[in-house]
């Protein structure tokens, strides 16, 4: 296939974090979350025959969240290769892939399952677990928050002092799967079975007395989903609100944009971008431009810069006028006349809020780039070759690693537009597959700047927020033109916008009332 080999570093390590985000993308490319929870428990058990074959009796210890989902999978597969299983619950699963397979287990004449909520429900089970040959921790995974609570605590106790070799399914309960740090206690596995890649605490210095031997399964997770923008990857971007928020706390947006020719560009930005739940975006224009904007909607702020178009005597004012907002958008709608590119020169190179580079912009710092770790460029084909002097590649797995060259050499965030959008900040690379031939009608190009830039206030990962644009706009635009075939306009992108986003954002607001 075409992607794995040059993005993918298949001995990297991955949080728990990217690990959430890899297995909801691994489901929006078809591979169902179950199946994957399915190959998990199923490994568990392979391992446990493989590496205990004397073992006739395993006795299973499962939480109540999808880990927990995994040892009843296992606890199936021993009982289904001949195994006397035992199964403790810490209650029933909440979720709904973890309690299909406790459902599952429960209808298993042959297995016998006890619920224990409380230490002292666990403690009347201590002869079950001096009973087993092997003892199998599924009560904590990558889920795990905070220091044990109870029945976990009294769990993980007398896992230990059981004299069965214990094997931890993905990670020993009580373990930080980022850290490896132990706060209060952690099963002292004899195996650990990771799923997909090590999760990063696994490698940790003091981890290993806990972790044991360590094998890493593959649960049928496709290279795919480490790069492929997904609703996986919304869970870099934070769109919570605290109840006691006020105007300006969830993005301020600044769009330099517009001339006297072009008066749209500049508000598609400016209206993508409170769509996309930012609480302020302005429009910095030459005169003719911010009339328009100002005439055309009332959500728009527009601030007039005098005469027809962008030039030196506007750089000041521009850059004092940036010192009020979170994120500068510039470029839609500029044009390339008089002393436009170098008042775009002045500005770019000067600002210092993190910065989206589009249209215009592009091609007036195309040889002269500026980098930075919030820059974060927008082009389409035409302009990767103006900002870098080279075409893009034709196939995917080529333009992925030019992309990845450019952003690494500049030193900001690509995002090359196209049928695959791809994206680089010169060591990651994300590759969106949204969008329609619909959306080639002009303005579609605004409406993502005005989504970056507004994610941008949501995340401080500027790849991240460029490549769930690039996501939304392209879901966008195939709902707009689900409805109206191949007359969209950029407007109806916008309107749009929300509904895609609430699809998969969490939207929570995070502290009480006051
Ligand atoms: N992400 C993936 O791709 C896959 C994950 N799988 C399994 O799912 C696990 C993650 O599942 P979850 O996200 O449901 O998380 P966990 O099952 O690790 O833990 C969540 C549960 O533990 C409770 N909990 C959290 N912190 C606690 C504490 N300090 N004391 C007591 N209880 C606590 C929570 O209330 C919740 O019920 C992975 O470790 C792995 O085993 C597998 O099914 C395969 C696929
Ligand atoms: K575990």
């Amino acid at each position: 296939m075409f992607l794995s080999v040059c993005i993918v570093d298949d001995m990297e390590a991955i949080s728990s974090l990217e690990m959430y985000v890899v297995d909801r993308n691994a489901e929006w490319l078809g591979v169902p979350r179950l199946v994957l929870m399915e190959n998990a428990g199923a490994a568990v058990a392979r391992n446990v025959v493989g590496r205990f074959p004397g073992a006739r009796r395993v006795l299973v210890v499962c939480g109540t969240g999808d880990n927990g989902g995994d040892g009843y999978v296992a606890a199936r597969h021993l009982h289904g290769a001949g195994l006397w299983v035992r199964v403790v619950g810490l209650g029933e699963p909440r979720e709904e892939l973890a309690r299909a397979n406790f459902e599952a287990v429960r209808r298993l004449w042959g297995v016998e399952l006890a619920l224990a909520a409380t230490p002292l429900e666990l403690l009347a089970l201590q002869d079950w677990f001096l009973w087993a040959d092997v003892i199998i921790d599924a009560v904590l995974g990558t889920g795990v928050r905070g220091a044990l609570r109870e029945p976990h605590a009294t769990a993980v106790d007398l896992m230990n002092a059981a004299p069965a070799p214990k094997v931890a399914v993905d990670v020993p309960s009580g373990l930080d799967p980022d850290t490896g740090e132990v706060r209060d206690k952690a099963v002292r596995a004899a195996l650990t079975v990771t799923f997909h890649k090590p999760k990063r605490g696994l490698l940790a210095e003091g981890a290993r007395r806990y972790v044991g031997e360590l094998v890493v399964e593959p649960i049928g997770i496709p290279p795919e989903a480490e790069v492929v923008v997904g609703p996986g990857d919304f869970a870099y971007l934070d769109f919570s609100r605290r109840a006691d928020a006020k105007k300006g706390d969830h993005g301020r947006v600044l769009v330099v944009g517009g001339s006297l020719e072009y008066s749209g560009a500049p508000m598609y930005v400016a209206l993508a971008a409170l769509r996309s739940g930012v609480d302020l975006a302005v429009i910095a224009a030459p005169e003719p431009a911010a009339q328009a904007a100002k005439a055309y909607s009332p959500d728009i702020i527009a601030v007039p810069l005098e005469g027809p178009r962008l030039s030196l005597r506007h750089v000041e004012k521009v850059l004092r006028l940036a010192e009020k907002f979170d994120v500068v958008a510039i470029g839609p709608g500029l044009g390339l006349e008089g002393e436009t590119p170098d008042a775009v020169k002045e500005i770019a190179a000067r600002v210092k809020k993190p910065l989206v580079v589009d249209a215009d912009a592009i091609k007036a710092l195309g040889g002269s780039p500026v980098g930075g770790p919030q820059v974060v460029y927008t082009p389409h084909a035409g302009e990767f070759k103006a900002l870098t002097g080279v075409e893009p590649p034709r196939g995917l797995r080529e333009r992925a690693e030019a992309v990845r060259e450019w952003a690494g050499r500049i030193g900001a965030v690509i995002l090359l537009k196209g049928r695959y959008d791809v994206a680089s900040d010169g060591r990651r690379v994300k590759i969106n597959t949204t969008g329609t031939p619909a959306m080639t009608v002009g303005g579609t190009g605004d409406v993502l700047t005005g989504l970056t830039a507004a994610f941008m206030t949501k995340t401080r990962d500027p790849l991240e927020a460029a490549a769930v644009a690039a996501f939304v706009n392209g879901l966008a635009g195939e709902e707009a033109a689900a409805q109206l075939g191949f007359h969209i306009t950029a407007s109806d992108l916008i309107e749009k916008i929300p509904s895609v986003v609430r699809r998969y954002a969490r939207e929570d607001i995070t502290s009480p009332r006051p």
